[in-house]
């Protein structure tokens, strides 16, 4: 397949906007899935895990293959909810486009800018499909322009509804200019095209209007034609269209309905119409590990393979499961490969390409495809693989700090471990998640982004792996920073293994502004103090950060300068200047006003109106401040900042207080100095 055909794309939205259901159209159309499985009764081809079936939501992204007209499209399931971050960011970086899936009555909802923005971070081109127009209360009209107000997107309709809630009957494609009905006795696999009705046309012609109005803004051809009143053919449209979803300065917008089995072919023939092939995406950049510069590695004409392990899932008989987004060259099954961030050899014993309910063995996998590799061991998500010859490291995936923690432990010491084999597996799916051990109580402590990741996290614990292990209750990660800048002189002077060991350097500490990394630098000229020593200052400097000086937290927002030394040939060492550093640092720390830092999250809830006074006074309890409120279309959206520690328990007290109508989601935004 060339790689002009393929397309690596992400089906995003919102959480009960009609992913899966929607997906499941996708793969019942193409011919890959045999009959449609329906969320409601759990039978979904995506939803394959068991816990995701008895929550009802997705949440393990897994690349699934089918083919559309001569294409094959790679899916790339990403999650909605925000708590699994750490997905969504992962599939994004390794897709090309993505179809974002919006409810029709609903319309924009707080977690579907939130998603959006990450989009908006990974420069991906989209599609937007307006579902469920069967629903009470859908409007397709009211929704394009929530898109264009709330995401600041520039949608263009290229088909509209006809009719809406029970009454809705088909679509209008404007391109073409013709109505489209689906037929309801083979679950909409054939439809029929038809001429407009006389009542639909001032409509049509409208919205058709508009679509030829923006796109001319784009192109001379189609003004000119336009002008003259010359029929726009339609080639010219679409590849407009094309050139300017991949530029994202167009979201073109389909509308349908997955469930009543309508609208979800023009939706294929868009992905492989307006969304980008591998090869359509600018360069991206390596870093060539090997002479420490950065250099451009071309994504297709570079023979040197060259991937991304953006996701691992364990498989009971076959092992790891490796997902790889190729970006240069080609893997083949059978041969040795290069993991370049472990600096280790690994071997690809069997390559796989997988579809949503089986899995079909390749001999190799080209630039801009994904694949899965069975066969490796120390890979973990975010690793670049390829060849030794050329080793390279892809750009990392970035990933959030865990904010919440709980204690874990066997229920029978046998267990012990068992439980540490699993939470090592888990550890290398979900670099979001993290494993430590509390060093005076011997506690193994997990730590995740949410309430609901560890809640799932355990569950797949208990459940997946059968390890019956007991929690403790969920615990804010604190950190810890400094309000002060403050000079201190440090002076280290022992008798070691009768050697004497010198060391007397000053340093200044300052606070820097929020979210900004540690610094550290030196300002002693540099025939003045070894790099050695400045390099031994600077490692006891970063192992002083790990632990605060106040409760043992990691410390962040510091800088820290080196601003004299005094060193003595004879008897100076890199241990003393290594010690000095480290002992220095927590010294300064203490004079520096120290503070204990809290994450604060930033919440949304969503409730009726008429609920918006208590939830906002509970809000306010719970220390929270109260950003905006917004009116939406069925609901109040209530936007505050509120500690995390005391939004333990919210899901709970909103859903009493609001008789079960209120939701709410939740994302890290900073850390802040601790109120109490
Ligand atoms: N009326 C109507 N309901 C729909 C439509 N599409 C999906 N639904 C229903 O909406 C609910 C959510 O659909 P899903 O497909 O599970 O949504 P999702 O976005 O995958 O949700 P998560 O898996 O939780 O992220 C289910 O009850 C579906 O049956 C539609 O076109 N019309």
């Amino acid at each position: 397949m060339g790689i002009q055909k393929i397309r690596n794309i992400g089906i995003m939205a919102h959480i009960d906007a009609g992913k899966t259901t929607t997906t499941e159209r996708i793969l019942f159309y193409t011919g890959k899935s045999h009959r449609i499985g329906e969320v409601d009764d759990g039978s979904a081809t995506m939803d394959w895990m068991e816990q995701e079936q008895n929550r009802g939501i997705t949440i393990v992204s897994a690349a699934t293959t089918c083919f559309w007209k001569d294409c094959q499209i790679n899916i790339i399931d990403t999650p909605g909810h925000v708590d699994f971050t750490a997905e969504v960011e992962r599939s994004l970086r390794v897709l090309d486009g993505a179809v974002a899936v919006f409810c029709a009555v609903g319309g924009v909802e707080p977690q579907s800018e939130t998603v959006w923005r990450q989009a908006d971070k990974y420069k991906v081109p989209r599609l937007a499909f307006i579902n469920k127009m069967d629903r009470i209360g859908a409007n397709f009209f009211e929704v394009v322009q929530e898109i264009e107000d709330k995401l600041k997107a520039s949608p263009l309709p290229i088909q509209i509804p006809i009719g809406s809630e029970s009454d809705y009957k088909g679509n209008i494609d404007l391109i073409k200019l013709k109505e489209i009905h689906w037929n309801p006795d083979d679950q909409g696999s054939t439809f029929e095209l038809k001429e407009i009705r006389d009542d639909l046309k001032d409509l049509a012609n409208k919205w058709r209007e508009n679509l030829i109005d923006k796109l001319s803004a784009f192109s001379d051809e189609i003004t000119n034609l336009y002008l003259e009143g010359l029929d726009i053919p339609e080639d010219l449209i679409m590849s407009v269209l094309r050139q300017e979803t991949i530029n994202q300065s167009i979201l073109p917008v389909f509308v349908g309905s997955s469930l009543k089995n309508k609208g979800v072919q023009p939706v294929l023939d868009g992905i492989i119409s307006y969304l980008p092939a591998p090869e359509d995406i600018k360069e991206i950049e390596a870093l060539h590990v090997k002479k420490d510069e950065t250099i451009l590695l071309q994504r297709t004409v570079k023979e040197n393979p060259s991937g991304l392990i953006f996701k691992i899932q364990q498989d009971k008989e076959a092992g790891s499961l490796c997902y790889v987004r190729v970006y240069s060259g080609e893997f083949k099954s059978g041969s040795p490969v290069m993991n370049a961030n472990k600096r280790k050899r690994e071997r690809i014993n069997r390559l796989l390409r997988m579809h949503s309910n089986h899995h079909e063995q390749i001999n190799s996998v080209s630039a801009g495809d994904i694949a899965v590799i069975v066969g490796m061991k120390m890979a973990q998500t975010g690793d670049t693989i390829c060849s030794e010859g050329f080793p390279v490291i892809l750009e990392n995936l970035e990933f959030p700090e865990p904010v919440i923690s709980v204690a874990i432990e066997p229920k029978t010491m046998s267990d012990q471990d068992k439980l540490r084999t699993v939470l090592d597996t888990l550890q290398k799916e979900d670099p979001t998640f993290k494993v430590s051990e509390n060093e005076e109580t011997g506690q193994l402590i997990i730590s995740g982004m949410g309430e609901l990741h560890l809640d799932v996290l355990v569950t797949r614990i208990t459940d997946d792996y059968k390890v019956e292990a007991k929690v403790g209750k969920p615990q804010v990660s604190y950190r810890e920073s400094i309000t002060k800048t403050v000079t201190h002189n440090e002076v280290f002077n022992r008798v070691l293994a009768g050697k004497e060991n010198d060391a007397n350097i000053t340093l200044k500490i300052e606070p820097l502004p929020r979210g900004e990394a540690n610094k550290f630098t030196s300002t002693i000229p540099k025939n003045k103090l070894p790099a050695n020593l400045v390099n031994a200052v600077e490692r006891g400097v970063t192992n002083a950060l790990q632990s605060g000086t106040l409760m043992g937290y990691a410390t962040i927002n510091v800088g820290v300068t080196l601003t004299d030394a005094i060193y003595n040939e004879l008897t100076s060492s890199e241990l003393a200047f290594e010690t000095a550093g480290a002992l220095g640092f927590d010294n300064a720390c203490r004079k520096a006003a120290p503070v204990l830092l809290e994450p604060i999250m930033e919440v949304d809830i969503m409730c009726p109106p008429e609920y918006v006074g208590d939830v906002i006074s509970q809000i306010t309890q719970r220390g929270g401040m109260v950003n905006s409120m917004e009116s939406r279309p069925a609901y109040e959206l209530v936007k505050a900042q509120t500690p995390l520690v005391k939004m333990f328990g919210y899901t709970t007290s909103l859903r009493s207080q609001t008789q079960g109508r209120g939701t709410f989601s939740m994302e890290f935004s900073h850390f802040s100095a601790k109120s109490e």
